[in-house]
């Protein structure tokens, strides 16, 4: 029997089209979907997806396709890289048509706004029978591309489904850890992104290593502070898909959410800077949603109100920094101290 397998990405973006063409480096036959007819005409054509990943040959066995039915018709195994903003909705739109035990894996970074919902919560409202997963990791699209060596991770409670990925992905130039802490490996890939922005505003601002470093070691213990509280396990956060995907954004100019936060730090406006870009920056969503949701839940995270302030308020970001760096320094305390120091 071959091991080879119908495999559909969902969302022709710089991801969707990396993870269809490792699946296919594979030997899998791949559905590679994307909403834009004429798109998936040209892709196809071309066998380069040009908009989103120029100089990236597809293999012969990754069919673009703009019909979704047919995309997932064969598929035990679809992967969803559409963005946060559109997720629902094409889970709806596949439920009628996909084989009853397909395996869903998300590599979505966001949250929905209004509902403060994960994607593995979307994923189990929305299709409650199928096998779910999610795979988050330093894995910035373009670098994977040029095969630099990466690595990620996949979770899911399911293990047939952490197998099925990492049989389907991996490479030599591609490893998949194995995890069974959904929330924390997705919340460590969405509110990444939201400190992204603080570090390229930061550099924007001329500041250097110091309080590059000090911007994301306080940011992971803000993140996995949050986190927590939602029942994910600290231990994630020391992971790839924690501090790894943490490091990657927050340091190379490659990641849209670092470069968001770089050009509004050299005084640029939220909506031209996301306009620009012309590829989704889920930050600045994500920046909103757990503003929200932090004060809701009563979570301390001075970074995420700081940054609010900053992209949402047109508050003067030397103010916001002065409150920070300025705060009651007694309140500050690293870690849990133990007694009596
Ligand atoms: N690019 C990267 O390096 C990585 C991105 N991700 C995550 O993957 C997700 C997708 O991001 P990218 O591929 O980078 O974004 P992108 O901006 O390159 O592409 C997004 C794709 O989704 C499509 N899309 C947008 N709205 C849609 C809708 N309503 N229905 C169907 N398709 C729609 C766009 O046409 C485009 O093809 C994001 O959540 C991102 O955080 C995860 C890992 C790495
Ligand atoms: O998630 C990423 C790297 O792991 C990509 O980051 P950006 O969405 O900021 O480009």
């Amino acid at each position: 029997m071959s091991h080879h397998q119908a495999i559909t990405v969902l969302g022709g973006g710089s991801f969707g089209t990396i993870i269809a063409n490792i699946a296919a480096e594979n030997g899998h036959q791949v559905r590679l979907w994307m909403r834009d007819a004429q798109q998936a005409e040209e892709v196809e054509k071309s066998r380069v997806n040009n908009r989103y990943m120029p100089d990236y040959p597809l293999l012969a066995n990754v069919e673009a396709c703009s019909d979704i039915g047919y995309a997932v018709a064969d598929s035990h195994l679809i992967f969803m890289a559409v963005p946060s903003k559109a997720f629902r909705q094409v889970l709806r739109q596949i439920k009628p048509c996909i084989q009853p035990e397909a395996q869903i894996v998300s590599t979505t970074k966001g949250i929905e706004s209004d509902s403060f919902k994960l994607m593995s919560q979307i994923m189990c409202e929305e299709l409650p029978d199928h096998p779910i997963g999610v795979l988050s990791g330093p894995n910035l699209a373009k670098e994977v591309a040029r095969r630099q060596l990466t690595a990620t991770v996949i979770a899911s409670n399911n293990p047939q489904v952490r197998a099925a990925v990492q049989r389907v992905l991996r490479r030599d130039y591609f490893r998949i850890y194995a995890n069974n802490d959904m929330y924390g490996v997705e919340l460590g890939g969405a509110l990444k992104n939201i400190y992204a922005i603080a570090t390229g505003m930061a550099a924007a601002l001329g500041m250097g290593e110091n309080t590059r470093s000090m911007l994301m070691t306080r940011s992971l213990a803000e993140m996995s502070r949050f986190a927590v509280c939602l029942g994910a396990n600290p231990l994630t956060f020391i992971g790839l898909a924690g501090v790894g995907d943490l490091a990657v954004t927050c340091m190379s100019p490659l990641s849209r959410n670092y470069r968001v936060g770089h050009a509004l730090g050299k005084g640029g406006s939220l909506g031209q800077i996301v306009e620009e870009l012309g590829e989704v920056a889920e930050g600045v969503g994500t920046l909103q949603i757990v503003k929200h949701w932090a004060t809701e839940l009563g979570v301390y995270m001075p970074l995420v109100d700081g940054l609010y302030e900053v992209v949402f308020n047109q508050r003067p970001v030397q103010q916001v920094v002065q409150a920070l760096m300025g705060g009651e320094q007694s309140s500050d305390v690293e870690f849990v101290l133990p007694r009596g120091n």
